[in-house]
C-alpha cells in the first residue's frame, strides 16, 4: 500500500508564507513523470509529488464554476466525482443503474466505487495538480481515499454558502440533472449537513481547510480564491 504524508504549511490568506511538502512516493507519478529537482522552496513543479486539492461545499455553492476559473489561472486537471459518476451512468456500465438511482435520491455511491473511479482519471492524467471537486462527501469516502490512493489533500477549500442560495442556483441551473428538482435538491441538503460537514470540520481541526464566502458574483468569490494558490508559486503551464 503506497503512502504519503503532505505537509504543507498553514497559509492564511494574509500569510504568504513557504509552502513545504514532503516527498511522496504515489506509485501512478512514477510511470510518467520525468524527475526534474525542486527548483526552490516554495515553488511546485513538475515530479513525483502530486498537488491535491479537495472542493467541498453543498449542492449549488458554485464548486464547479469557482474550479474552471482555478484551472484557467493555474493548470489544474478538475476532477468532478459528480461528473465522473454521470459518465460512469452514460456509458453503460454495470454500476450505471446504481449509481443513478444514489444519485435521484440524493445518497453516496460506495466510497470504494467512487474512489477507484478518481483513480482511474489521476493515473490517466499527465498533470500533478487536481482539484477534487465534490469529494469527499462524507467520512467514510474521506477514509476511502486514504486507503486506497495513500495519499491525503495538500489544501481543502470549503465554498460556504446560504441554504436558500444554493437552493435557487441549483433551479436555475437549466442542465437537465435528474436531481436538481425540488424533491432531490432537499434529501441532498440534508445529506451535506449530515454527512459532509463532518469532513468539513475534520479539515479545519487539521489546518487544512480554507473557508469561502461564496456569496456574492463569481469574480468576487474568486478574488478570494485565486490569492490561495497564487501563494503556491506553481511552475507555468506548458
Ligand atoms: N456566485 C454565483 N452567483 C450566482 N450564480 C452562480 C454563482 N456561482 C455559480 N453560479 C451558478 O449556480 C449554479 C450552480 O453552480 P455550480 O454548478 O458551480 O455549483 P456546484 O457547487 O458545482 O453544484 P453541485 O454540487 O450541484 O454540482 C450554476 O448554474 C452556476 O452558473
Ligand atoms: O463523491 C461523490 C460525488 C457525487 N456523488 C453523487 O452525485 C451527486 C451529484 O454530485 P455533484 O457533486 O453535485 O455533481 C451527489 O448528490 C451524489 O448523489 C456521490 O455519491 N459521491
Ligand atoms: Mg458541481
Amino acid at each position: 500500500m503506497w503512502r504519503r504524508v503532505a505537509s504543507v504549511s498553514h497559509l492564511t490568506f494574509a500569510q504568504k508564507s513557504i509552502v513545504n511538502k514532503d516527498v511522496c512516493k504515489f506509485k501512478f507519478w512514477e510511470a510518467f513523470s520525468t524527475e526534474i529537482p525542486r527548483k526552490e522552496k516554495g515553488t511546485f513543479q513538475r515530479d513525483k509529488t502530486p498537488f491535491i486539492t479537495f472542493v467541498l461545499g453543498g449542492p449549488g455553492s458554485g464548486k464547479g464554476t469557482q474550479c474552471m476559473k482555478i484551472v484557467e489561472n493555474f493548470g489544474f486537471t478538475h476532477l468532478s466525482a459528480g461528473d465522473i459518476l454521470r459518465r460512469e451512468i452514460a456509458s453503460n456500465s454495470a454500476d450505471g443503474t446504481m449509481i443513478l438511482d444514489t444519485i435521484k435520491e440524493g445518497k453516496i455511491v460506495p466510497s470504494e466505487l467512487t474512489v477507484k473511479l478518481i483513480q482511474k482519471e489521476m493515473e490517466s492524467s499527465d498533470n500533478y495538480k487536481f482539484l477534487i471537486d465534490g469529494f469527499p462527501r462524507s467520512e467514510d469516502n474521506r477514509i476511502a481515499f486514504e486507503q486506497i490512493i495513500g495519499a491525503e489533500p495538500d489544501i481543502v477549500l470549503f465554498f460556504d454558502c446560504p441554504e436558500d442560495e444554493m437552493m435557487k442556483r441549483v433551479l436555475n441551473r437549466n442542465q437537465g440533472r435528474v436531481d436538481d428538482n425540488i424533491d432531490t435538491i432537499k434529501k441532498r441538503l440534508k445529506v451535506f449537513s449530515a454527512l459532509n460537514l463532518p469532513v468539513v470540520k475534520y479539515y479545519l481541526e487539521r489546518g487544512k481547510l480554507y473557508k469561502i464566502n461564496a456569496v456574492g458574483t463569481v469574480d468576487e468569490i474568486y478574488k478570494q480564491v485565486y490569492p490561495l494558490f497564487a501563494q503556491f508559486n506553481f511552475e507555468q503551464q506548458v
